[in-house]
């Protein structure tokens, strides 16, 4: 079978972590796990995606696949970067009616149609723009700010993971259709090799969505692994 070697040549020392379409060998200290958006406003009751009427049901699971998969790389010494989404609390970043994040932002949507709302959601600041209490980042974990599904769009991401060598991105959080989807396919045009978990993600929409985000980082895009495969490789490398 081939295994594809992402990153430089330090990868041929590190773990071949099973993958589709094809496994993937990836050193340690070339790898981060990428948190996308594990914000109460997207995986929590009352949350901005729960009030704007999305179902949330499978963000519990994501909550706990994804606290394994941060337990695993923090042993293994991966880096491990947190996206957080939202902007300023005049929503000065979220763009006005020139924008189409304007238009097509639920969150700014939801809080038109509901102005008791505004100021609540997505706000740097308010409880909704926060990481779930259960996925606190801790001592060495990296946060990055972002104001648009693709997390490489205008935010530190890029350099931040640059100056510290990482050529490949294990990609959990939510939604899997919509900021995984987008910040995958954008570190693929910056040479990132990205791998998504997908039992670690959680969709916005039909099932369908999960299905046709899995298939296109499979066929163009990237690879799909499991906590169970991240785990079971990344739990191989020894603790400095
Ligand atoms: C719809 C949406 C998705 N965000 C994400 N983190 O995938 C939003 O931010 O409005």
């Amino acid at each position: 079978m081939t295994v594809t070697t992402a990153g430089a040549d330090t990868a041929r020392s590190g773990v071949t972590m099973m993958a589709r379409p094809e496994p993937l060998r990836m050193a340690p200290e070339e790898t981060a796990v990428v948190v996308i958006d594990m914000q109460n406003a997207y995986a929590s009751p009352g949350g901005y995606v729960d009030l704007a009427g999305f179902d949330i049901a499978g963000a519990a699971a994501a909550i706990e696949r994804v606290g394994m998969v941060l337990d695993t790389a923090r042993k293994a010494g991966v880096q491990i970067v947190y996206l957080q989404n939202g902007w300023d609390a005049e929503y000065q970043e979220a763009g006005g009616p020139g924008s189409p994040n304007w238009h097509k932002s639920n969150a700014l949507k939801t809080m038109r149609a509901r102005p008791e709302l505004h100021g609540q959601l997505l706000a740097r600041g308010t409880w909704d723009y926060e990481i779930v209490d259960a996925l606190a980042p801790q001592a060495g974990d990296l946060r990055v700010h972002k104001t648009r599904y693709s997390a490489f769009f205008n935010s530190q991401l890029d350099s931040v993971l640059r100056s510290r060598g990482i050529r490949n991105i294990v990609f959990v959080g939510i939604a899997t259709n919509v900021c995984v989807e987008s910040t995958l396919r954008d570190g693929f045009h910056l040479e990132y090799f990205g791998v998504m978990l997908e039992d670690a993600t959680h969709h916005l929409g039909p099932p369908m969505m999960q299905e046709a985000t899995v298939y296109n980082i499979e066929k163009f895009f990237g690879w799909v692994s499991t906590v169970a495969d991240f785990c079971g490789s990344f739990g191989q490398v020894p603790k400095d």
